[in-house]
């Protein structure tokens, strides 16, 4: 028996969100900062003979053919024709719709890690054009590194940013990704940056063009945002639901986390430029 692979799915951030289009298809094309969070979720491969494909536990709100880590799995046995199979199992840290990326952080950790696990050796290029297919977030994840992205997210520039402690509260509520983007009142129309100003941009650059329809929709994301605003600038990651600030120390960080949980869930968790999953395989 060779040994279970073990592998974290970390959570990412959009530090700044603008809608710059709408193509054809109805997706957006945005302009993003990413980047990864020491907090996240925890995968664990273990190869078959047959080409059974096994997740543990089940999700009570996804069906096992639409999990994203099943769907991951799938894509890799049909791309490459292997006849070797997983038991996966998953240890579920991150909220499901939260803007924390957590399904598409999984689609990317069981594509490196059955890539490795069946020695597939597909390019992280490969894995990121497959992974595409499954969210847009996927390239990302499948990348490692914090990044500039363009498109619908897939264009990546790999960044540099500070990397303070975040506190991150759940608002307790579902955002809908999908139900955003359609919402009549998102702006759509911001106006294209170049890279080198969002990195320099500041508050005003590094805004999130989703927060006022979400705010609109989500009472309760409002009232986290508004709470939060008191310690320090609050974002919206990705549609949200969750939101997050930064701060110069865990500790300053963790006492505005422990006020927190006093309504909501939150952590403390730091801002990484290299992604957890690929310094554990040694990438
Ligand atoms: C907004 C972000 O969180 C930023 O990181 C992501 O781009 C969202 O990525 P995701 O959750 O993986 O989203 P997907 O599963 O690809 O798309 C969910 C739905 O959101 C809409 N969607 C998503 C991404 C995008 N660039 N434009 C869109 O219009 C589409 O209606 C799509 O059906
Ligand atoms: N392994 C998985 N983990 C989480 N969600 C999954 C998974 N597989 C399928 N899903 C579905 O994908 C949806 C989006 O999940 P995810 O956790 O990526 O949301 P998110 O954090 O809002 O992501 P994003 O920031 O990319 O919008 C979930 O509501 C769920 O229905």
């Amino acid at each position: 028996m060779s040994q279970p692979l073990v592998l974290p799915a970390p959570a990412k951030l959009n530090r700044m969100l603008h809608i710059t289009g709408r193509r054809a298809d109805g997706y957006h094309e945005l302009q993003t900062l990413f980047q990864f969070l020491d907090h996240g979720d925890t995968l664990t491969f273990e190869s078959r003979d047959d080409s059974e494909l096994r997740l543990s536990p089940a999700f009570a709100d996804v069906a096992e053919q639409d999990n994203l880590i099943m769907r991951a799995a799938r894509l890799l046995q049909q791309a490459t024709g292997t006849r070797l199979g997983a038991d996966i199992q998953i240890e579920k840290r991150l909220p499901m719709g939260g803007g924390l990326g957590g399904g598409s952080s999984n689609a990317a950790t069981a594509l490196l890690g059955l890539n490795r696990l069946w020695a597939l050796g597909l390019s992280l290029k490969q894995l990121a054009e497959l992974g595409l297919t499954l969210g847009a977030d996927v390239p990302v994840f499948v990348h490692g590194h914090a990044a500039w992205a363009e498109g619908v997210g897939e264009r990546l520039t790999p960044v540099t940013l500070d990397t303070p402690w975040f506190v991150v509260i759940h608002p307790g509520v579902n955002v809908a990704t999908g139900a955003v983007f359609t919402d009549q009142q998102l702006t759509r129309d911001s106006r294209p940056i170049t890279m080198a100003r969002a990195l320099q941009g500041g508050a005003s650059e590094w805004r999130n063009d989703c927060e006022t329809v979400v705010r609109a929709r989500y009472p309760q994301v409002a009232e986290a945002l508004d709470w939060l605003s008191r310690h320090a600038a609050s974002m919206l990651t990705g549609t949200g639901a969750c939101v997050y600030a930064a701060f110069d120390s865990a500790e300053s960080a963790d006492r505005v986390s422990r006020a927190a949980e006093q309504y909501w869930q939150a952590f403390t968790a730091r801002g990484l430029n290299t992604s957890p999953l690929h310094d554990a395989l040694g990438d």
